[in-house]
């Protein structure tokens, strides 16, 4: 990553909609930076702030507060400068031209006729040329979005939830295609909320929720941002296990709680708490601390937060 120059900064980001039922705060002061070359992925769950942000980002909307700089630029200008572009979740097509005739009028926009061919072929779409866009699949219309937004060369790519609609194979050729142009150092971040997107792409990742930054850092150290660990353990035969998962319950910072049979499993970052009960009052036995899966950190932090 290079600080020096970042390609996008948000500081304190903000932006309240007014609806029929008073004021909703969609993102609710999100600080970002992005340095060059990097590869983001912006993590949450449906309702978290995802594409507003973006729509920020991009200039499409104007925060209530704070402030977007993408290369040192307002979104405006840098869209304007061919800096950065996107695949967006919706509309941008216009159904009755073909393939080929959509390619052909966005590149003379953006003076790139001679990159036509490449991008075609490299978002694979050179063979469809002559089908309408009516005609095309939800994921034959991601690649043509794709395409799109490579046209200008942009240094910044955003792409919202860039395989949705499309199927396993497609979407794993999407990501290849994708990571062979981060290789020659285009910036990228995207929004998900695939974990497994995330984890297969992204060296880095935002995780989302309630408008705000939950966690921001490598996505190999996901997990040990939430702090939190799952401890599980046998109960004595004959243990009352409503009253012990009460005792459980009643810890402070304990998320959640299980039983199977006699197993019990506990989860939440205070892991010390729950061990020492487990193993003294409760006489269980067999116990065993782990850190969560990356799933189940996600619960975790978009869960007890949003
Ligand atoms: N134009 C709008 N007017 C009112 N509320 C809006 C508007 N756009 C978004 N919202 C609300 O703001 C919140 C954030 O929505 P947003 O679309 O940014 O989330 P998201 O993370 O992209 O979700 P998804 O994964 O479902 O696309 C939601 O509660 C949504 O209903």
């Amino acid at each position: 990553m290079n600080i020096q120059s970042p390609a996008l900064t948000l500081d304190a980001v903000r932006k309240t909609f007014h609806t029929a039922n008073g004021p909703l705060e969609a993102v609710a002061g999100i600080n970002l930076s992005v340095g060059t070359g990097e590869i983001v992925a912006f993590l949450g769950p449906n309702g978290a702030g995802k594409t507003t942000t973006i729509d920020m980002m991009l200039g499409l909307t104007a925060p209530s507060s704070g402030t977007v700089r993408v290369f040192g630029k307002s979104p405006r200008t840098a869209v304007a400068d061919g800096d950065i572009s996107a695949v967006l979740q919706t509309g941008g097509l216009l159904r009755d031209l073909t393939v080929q005739e959509t390619v052909t009028a966005i590149a003379a926009l953006h003076d790139a006729k001679d990159r036509i061919d490449s991008v075609m072929e490299r978002t694979d779409i050179t063979a469809l040329a002559k089908r309408k866009v009516s005609k095309c699949s939800g994921g034959e219309q991601q690649r043509l979005k794709f395409a799109l937004a490579l046209l200008p060369d942009p240094r910044l790519l955003i792409l919202d939830e860039p395989t949705a609609g499309m199927d396993v194979s497609a979407r794993h050729a999407f990501w290849e295609t994708m990571r062979q142009d981060a290789l020659e150092g285009r910036t990228v971040l995207f929004a998900t909320h695939y974990l497994e997107e995330a984890q297969d792409f992204a060296e880095r990742t935002v995780l989302i929720g309630a408008g705000r930054v939950l966690a921001d850092g490598p996505t190999t150290k996901l997990r040990d941002l939430t702090g939190a660990r799952v401890v599980s353990a046998t109960l004595p035969t004959g243990a009352i296990t409503a009253l012990a998962v009460a005792a459980l319950e009643a810890l402070e910072q304990v998320s959640s709680v299980r039983l199977a049979g006699q197993r019990i499993t506990v989860t939440g970052p205070n892991s010390d708490a729950a061990a020492r009960l487990l193993l003294g009052e409760l006489a269980a036995s067999d116990l065993e601390i782990t850190a969560p899966t990356l799933d189940a950190a996600f619960m975790e932090l978009t869960g007890a937060k949003a």
